[in-house]
């Protein structure tokens, strides 16, 4: 799987974060010839700081990898497909390149192909309101979402937390193929102690983005387990199950851990006396009081698409529980979905 940077053609440029750069190339050489795209991840080790860590990022790709390959072999029905699967790696003095299968799409390019606009003439002003709606059927809905769950299913078998599961790192090969690919663990976290750099009681807690993070993550529960990625998911499903793709998040929230969590209490409703990880939180106990007690909303409401899907409505809602060691884990998820042959309906 090693190569050389000298083996790739490194095409233009299609993406990237705040450490590293994408790009589309081609392969010369001995490798995979079936498919003449990938994508290449560029990133200089040096210019990294805390929680991306891209030697991290490569060993756990190549263990993630592994584990693809053994599934392959006994014919598993593959939850690894689900997961971005690394194709080379090279590593120079300075940079660490990632092979990668290219996706033409990510979550918001589906989104984007999936929404209708419709114009509204309003008699009273003369002017005219565009309103966005949400196309997508509830079996297109299940299909990522199930997609979503074997992905993480997957990644957490093996013992890793991605940490960052949002709409930009869910890829898919085209705008109209709805099998969703989990990408990006730069900021992953592998049991037991992210190969020395993090003990499992002091996780970093400055992981996910905006909408997407956990409660205890923004009251600095640092021993948080697989489950942030649940919490992620859900978010995920509330927005591509809505009216009109939002979430009934203030816009404030998408930057600010207050305005999110005072979001995720309009939300779910003010969280229970006894939520037992948080109870040694000083951020906690001081704000608790400040915050008027809030009813959860209909899930109705929340899953506008999958209302008349009472087992899907379940499942989401024994994921999105704040006491993280009572969500639902992605097999269990999976596993309530299925029973309920929602793929028939
Ligand atoms: N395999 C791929 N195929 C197509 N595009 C990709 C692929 N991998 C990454 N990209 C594009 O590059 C962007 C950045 O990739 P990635 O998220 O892995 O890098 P990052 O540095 O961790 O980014 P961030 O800091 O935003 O999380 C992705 O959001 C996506 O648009």
């Amino acid at each position: 799987m090693e190569t050389k940077k000298s083996d790739i053609e490194v095409g233009k440029r299609i993406g990237g974060g705040r450490f590293s750069d994408v790009y589309m190339c081609r392969t010369l050489g001995h490798m995979n010839p079936s498919s003449s795209e990938y994508a290449l991840k560029i990133t200089e080790p040096e210019d990294e700081l805390p929680p991306h860590n891209v030697k991290n990022e490569l060993r756990l790709l190549r263990k993630l990898a592994d584990a693809q390959d053994r599934e392959d072999k006994e014919n598993d029905t593959s939850l690894g497909k689900n997961v971005v699967r690394l194709i080379a790696f090279y590593q120079s003095p300075i940079e660490i390149g990632l092979v990668f299968p290219f996706y033409k799409s990510d979550l918001n390019g589906v989104i984007a192909n999936n929404t209708k606009v419709r114009s509204a003439f309003n008699l009273q002003d003369g002017t005219i309101t565009r309103k966005r709606e949400n196309n997508f059927s509830s079996s297109q809905i299940i299909q990522i979402f199930k997609g979503l769950l074997r992905g993480l299913a997957f990644i957490h078998s093996q013992g890793v937390i991605h940490r960052d599961i949002n709409p930009n790192n869910i890829m898919f090969e085209s705008p109209h193929e709805l099998e969703p690919v989990i990408i990006d663990f730069g900021i992953s976290y592998m049991n037991p102690d992210n190969n020395g750099l993090e003990k499992p009681d002091s996780k970093i807690t400055d992981i996910a983005t905006g909408y997407y993070k956990a409660p205890e993550l923004l009251l600095s529960v640092k021993n948080y387990s697989n489950k942030v990625d649940i919490w992620s998911v859900g978010v995920i499903l509330m927005l591509i199950s809505s009216k009109d793709f939002t979430t009934p998040y203030s816009q404030d929230s998408a930057h600010s851990d207050l305005a999110l969590l005072a979001s995720i209490f309009n939300t779910f409703g003010s969280p229970p006396d006894d939520w037992q990880e948080v109870k040694t939180s000083r951020s906690y106990s001081a704000m608790n009081t400040a915050f008027f007690r809030k009813i959860r909303k209909s899930s109705d409401d929340l899953l506008f698409k999958l209302k008349d899907l009472p087992q899907c409505v379940q499942t989401f809602n024994e994921m999105m529980v704040y006491e993280s060691s009572c969500r639902l884990s992605a097999s269990e998820a999976l596993k309530r979905i299925d029973s309920d042959r929602l793929q028939n309906q």
